[in-house]
């Protein structure tokens, strides 16, 4: 099974014209997939763990690479096992942070984005990105099973059914 992360950096945007009726506008760094697995998608940024990378590192790197941002603290807020035909397919590490460095720069992988929260573009992302980001983006916990049919590449599979469950915690080991 293939074992990856995906981090969604998020902000305050306080700056003039962004806030209305004197709300802060929370915005999330999203990619645009220039290669690969979910081509011309939007995600988060993210990638497969190397031998012997921990995820968490994991997440740095891909974050550092695709989009040229230093993300630290990374606090814990998924497990998703993605199943194609009822096999094991990936296990995917999501975090989220508030603390970074350095400004999101393009990379020939990935186009980097500032999205308001209410506004994720979810018409073009995975399909069951629906179910589980906007939780994640309020700061909840989830783990979930994500089922495909059709075959590979992933990316060309349906998206059939799911359990998700919220609310867990990721102490310990767990939240590596
Ligand atoms: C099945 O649903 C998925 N939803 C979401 N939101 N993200 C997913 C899904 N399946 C896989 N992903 C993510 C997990 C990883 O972040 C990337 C994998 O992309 P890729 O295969 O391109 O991984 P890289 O390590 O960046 O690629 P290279 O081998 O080219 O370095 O997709």
């Amino acid at each position: 099974m293939i074992e990856a992360t995906l981090c969604f950096p998020l902000r305050d945007d306080d700056s003039e014209g962004a806030a209305t009726d004197g709300d802060t506008l929370r915005e999330v760094l999203l990619i645009e997939k220039r290669r690969g697995l979910g081509e011309g998608w939007y995600n988060g940024p993210g990638g497969k763990c190397e031998p012997g990378e921990g995820p968490r590192k994991c997440a740095i790197r891909e974050t550092r690479e695709e989009v040229g941002l230093e993300v630290r603290d990374l606090e814990k807020a998924g497990e998703l096992r993605f199943l194609l035909d009822g096999e094991d397919h990936t296990f995917c590490h999501v975090y989220r942070t508030r603390s970074f460095g350095g400004e999101p720069t393009s990379s020939d992988e990935a186009h980097p984005e500032w999205v308001p929260v209410d506004e994720v573009p979810y018409d073009q992302m995975w399909e069951d990105d629906r179910l589980w980001l906007p939780g994640v983006l309020e700061g909840r916990s989830v783990t979930a099973e994500l089922r495909f049919e059709g075959g590979e590449p992933l990316d060309e599979a349906a998206f059939v059914d799911s359990d998700l469950e919220w609310g867990v915690s990721f102490d310990g080991a767990r939240g590596q």
